[in-house]
């Protein structure tokens, strides 16, 4: 996607992070287990095969938290590399202020409201106070994030469009 960046994976995982809005407020989850342990992020995880980028992000919502969401629209695609991991994460993001339900607690994510003046970055992915703020301000980007293990970006490229 960059020409000025070398990229050393092999191979690709497609994902999808839903970031769901209400007036001034997002909706973010703090995850309870496996990869992101211990961090607020949106909802969301592999696409099966067979599915859509829109259905898995769907069924990710629901099964995370319990909203549905027929609305969801893709806003940003970003590539996710962890330095030394074969794997290239290509994230799909998605936003909507248009669901159903009531989010609830599941074995997976906590879900809580936050203020957007109030985000948890410190306790977020190091990626997300550089392109969460975009989302929020309506924009469409793409981006790509290099990691040394969690808590350290070597690099990263973040483009508006
Ligand atoms: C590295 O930076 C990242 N930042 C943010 N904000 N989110 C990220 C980052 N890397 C991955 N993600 C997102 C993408 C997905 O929404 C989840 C990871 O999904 P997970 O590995 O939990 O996928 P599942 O299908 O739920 O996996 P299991 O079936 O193994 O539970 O994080």
């Amino acid at each position: 996607m960059y020409s000025g960046v070398v990229r050393s994976t092999t191979s690709r995982k497609v994902l999808t992070l839903v970031i769901i809005r209400k007036g001034s407020d997002i909706l973010l989850g703090m995850k309870k287990r496996g990869f992101g342990a211990g961090k607020w992020n949106g909802f969301g995880g592999k696409v099966e095969p067979g599915e859509t980028i829109l259905e898995a992000a769907k069924r990710e919502l629901q099964e995370e938290c319990h909203l549905r969401s027929d609305s969801l629209r893709e806003v940003g695609l970003i590539e996710f590399e962890f330095k030394g991991d074969p794997v290239l994460e290509e994230t799909h993001v998605l936003t909507s202020d248009v669901f159903e339900g009531e989010p609830k607690e599941t074995e997976e994510m906590r879900p809580q409201w936050f203020s957007i003046d109030n985000i948890p970055y410190h306790q977020m992915w190091l990626g997300d106070k550089y392109w969460l703020p975009l989302l929020i301000q309506g924009e469409q980007f793409k981006g790509y994030f290099l990691f040394e293990g969690e808590e350290k970006i070597l690099n990263y490229e973040l483009k508006t469009s």
